[in-house]
């Protein structure tokens, strides 16, 4: 679960407008390649955001999948896009090790259809990952590829509506988390921010845009749906709602191989993750110019932070860009593996397991410089638009979370650590911290 910024003051007021301005209409730019200019003034620094070619009709948008040689032909989506685009592969059974950290790639599959120990060494596989750095990939996590490039497409073309449609769907309060923020507006920053490093990164506002989706039907907290406003925004709500079900689903799996890998009852978890107070964000981090993080070292497109909620379950397009930091302290590329998903452990999961669970700090910098074979010379000197989308998985709002049984005691000599919260109160809190 995840932040929204600091009030979005006068500074990106004009940035906000002068995007709009220079937007053009949707659905007018979706067959375009040409890069759109977009300059706009950031909170102090002089940096130069730009609005790069249509999502609509670049393949880059679609998440990564494996290669057509390696595993199959490739697939075209609802919306036609092709989204098996020659790329980089990670051979299936490397995840990330560099600089103590290791981030390992785990077969999900057997949990579903395995023997009772397969089952069990993929829940103790998934535990010691978050015991250990707190990441790892899941591969056959039963979300099919189609659909997630589904709900990037329609993400991407949420993105592209005029910015005054997204603005009029703003994102309000902690207590509703739902609705687009513009760039600018969201600072992620560490919890323990008291070194100047940290405050002057958190002075430098993240380029980026997220809409933020909440659970439908909740009394007086109503998600910020387009589809007043076409038939594209209908479908949006359609495809969001389904992809929140799966996801939800999906989380109710993983915290069952934790229950497993902790040795509480396969389904402890159960009651407290029945709800799905869950937070789907869809996030787009615009092309950026290079001569921004040249001239100010301190920019990334996502501040370090750790989650909030118990897990999250991040999708990334084929770009690059997220970092983990490492018990070293540098920070590691967790670079995009087709049809994975990124998990991590949030701090309230790192709660509730009396930190023997880590909630590990990450960003998102620049991604890699353009590939060779684009011909369009204008976008040569731009780091190109990257999409993800994160799933922010929290316990139900009302429940009570405290030490989990087994992490503490005399037995093992270990104190609890934390007082006993409710899930609700806790992620309020931290949201409105980060206002
Ligand atoms: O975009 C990403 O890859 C990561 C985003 C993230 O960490 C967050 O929103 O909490
Ligand atoms: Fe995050």
């Amino acid at each position: 679960m995840q932040s929204h910024g600091r009030g979005s003051g006068g500074t990106f007021a004009s940035a906000r407008s002068l995007s709009a301005a220079k937007r053009p209409q949707h659905g007018t730019s979706n067959q375009s390649h040409k890069v759109k200019v977009l300059c706009a003034y950031l909170v102090a620094s002089s940096l130069l955001i730009f609005q790069g070619s249509s999502p609509l009709t670049d393949s880059s948008i679609s998440p990564l999948q494996s290669s057509p040689q390696r595993t199959r032909p490739p697939i075209v989506d609802v919306f036609g896009i092709m989204t098996n685009t020659s790329q980089e592969m990670h051979p299936a059974s490397m995840g990330v090790n560099k600089d103590d950290l290791v981030i390992p790639l785990i077969d999900f599959g057997p949990f579903f259809w395995g023997t009772p120990s397969d089952k069990h060494a993929v829940a103790l596989s998934i535990t010691e990952a978050f015991k250990t750095s707190g990441f790892l990939y899941l591969k056959n996590h039963g979300i099919p590829p189609s659909v997630v490039s589904q709900v990037f497409a329609s993400s991407a073309r949420f993105f592209d509506r005029p910015q005054d449609q997204k603005n009029g769907l703003g994102w309000t309060t902690p207590q509703s988390n739902r609705g687009y923020v513009a760039i600018g507006r969201e600072k992620l920053a560490p919890l323990d921010e008291t070194d100047d490093i940290n405050n002057r990164r958190k002075s430098v506002p993240d380029i980026k845009e997220t809409m933020e989706i909440g659970r439908e039907g909740v009394d007086g907290l109503p998600n910020r749906w387009p589809d007043h406003l076409d038939e594209e925004g209908k479908k949006f709500k359609e495809t969001m709602l389904g992809f929140f079900e799966m996801c939800k689903h999906l989380h109710k799996q993983v915290m069952s191989s934790i229950a497993l890998g902790m040795n509480l009852p396969e389904h402890f978890f159960d009651e407290f993750v029945s709800g799905g107070d869950n937070n789907l964000r869809l996030l787009h981090y615009p092309p950026v110019h290079k001569d921004v993080f040249k001239r100010n070292p301190e920019q990334v497109r996502a501040g370090e932070h750790s989650d909030y909620g118990s897990v999250t379950l991040l999708f990334q397009d084929r770009h690059g860009g997220l970092q983990v930091r490492s018990p070293r302290g540098s920070f590691v590329d967790a670079t995009p593996i087709a049809d994975t998903i990124v998990i991590n452990a949030g701090d309230l999961l790192a709660r509730w397991s009396n930190d023997t669970i880590k909630s590990t700090r990450h960003r998102v910098i620049q991604p890699p410089k353009p590939e060779g074979g684009k011909s369009d010379d204008s976008l040569v000197d731009t780091y190109p638009s990257r999409y993800s989308i994160a799933y922010f998985c929290n316990p139900n709002n009302d429940k009570v979370i405290k030490a989990l049984p087994g992490t503490y005691g005399e037995d093992i000599h270990v104190a609890k650590k934390y007082t006993d919260v409710t899930a609700g109160e806790y992620l309020v809190q931290r949201l409105t911290e980060t206002y």
